[in-house]
């Protein structure tokens, strides 16, 4: 699909001609246009180090591009005074829960920068927790919690403040395989029962695939969009289908020499 027929459609995240250069000169996003639609899936898909996460940091107003136009639910995030960026949650690679604060006390922290009134917390915590099935280790701190866990913690965070859309930068990618899987079916429920726009990117090609409803699949750096790819496959969907496998080799073959040293 094209960029002028996804606007078309109900657009949620408009990125207009972006180029991202940092303060040395470098340049990590060159020219990318993409919309995301009000409540996709969208998984961008680039091979390490491209600017993947450059451009959703971008998304998210943490970096100002050099070139071009972010705009989030027809606010933009370009320029935007902080009182005026529209509602986003973000889950880093890494989870980036303050130490000294229990998880519960990690989620209030956000639902208080967000303005959410104090007499809502503890239900808002509770909800959040439970639906990433959490709830029992809310007392907890972060260091008495596995890697699957923390990450559970961090996404029940971005959530908490029920942001319209939701960036996640590889969740996943620090995470054993096993976890890993059982984490993505779990973030498709969650996905699935929010009815938020979610961005993931990631480098891995099956998990993109398997997430997705559209995966965006940019160059080597600096980033462009290649193509955008819609993902048919009915859900729930298979991590080992053949018909996965497949779509998996189908992409390979395209990005192997673009993807390539
Ligand atoms: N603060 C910075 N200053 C200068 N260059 C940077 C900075 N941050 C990232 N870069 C460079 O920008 C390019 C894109 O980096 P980015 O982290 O966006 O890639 P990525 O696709 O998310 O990588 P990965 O999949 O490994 O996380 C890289 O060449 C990186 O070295």
């Amino acid at each position: 699909m094209s960029p002028e027929d996804v606007s078309t459609a109900v657009s949620q995240i408009s990125v207009r001609d972006v180029e991202i250069t940092y303060p040395n000169g470098a340049v990590a996003v060159e020219d990318i246009s993409l919309d995301v639609r009000h409540g996709e899936f969208l998984a961008i898909l680039g091979p390490s180090g491209c600017g993947k996460s450059t451009l959703l940091q971008a998304v998210a107003g943490l970096l100002t591009p050099s070139r071009g136009e972010i705009s989030i639910g027809g606010k933009p995030v370009t320029g935007a005074k902080n009182a005026h960026l529209p509602s986003i949650g973000y889950v880093f690679q890494e989870h980036r829960l303050l130490p000294w604060r229990t998880v519960e006390q990690n989620v209030e922290l956000v639902l208080s920068a967000g303005g959410v009134p104090k007499a809502e917390w503890a239900e808002r915590t509770t909800r959040y927790l439970s639906m990433l099935q959490i709830e029992h280790l809310r007392k907890r701190w972060p260091m008495q919690l596995s890697g699957g866990q923390r990450q559970r913690a961090s996404i029940s965070r971005a959530l908490a403040l029920e942001p319209s859309v939701v960036l996640m930068d590889e969740p996943f990618g620090t995470l054993d395989e096993v976890t890993a899987r059982a984490m993505r079916s779990e973030l498709l429920d969650v996905w699935q029962r929010t009815n938020r726009t979610f961005v993931f990117v990631t480098h891995s090609i099956r998990e993109a695939l398997f997430l997705a409803d559209r995966v965006a699949v940019f160059t080597r750096g600096p980033a462009r969009l290649i193509e955008t790819i819609d993902i048919d496959l009915p859900r729930p969907r298979d991590y080992d289908s053949r018909e996965l496998a497949a779509l998996e080799g189908q992409v390979v073959a395209r990005v192997l020499d673009v993807w390539g040293e």
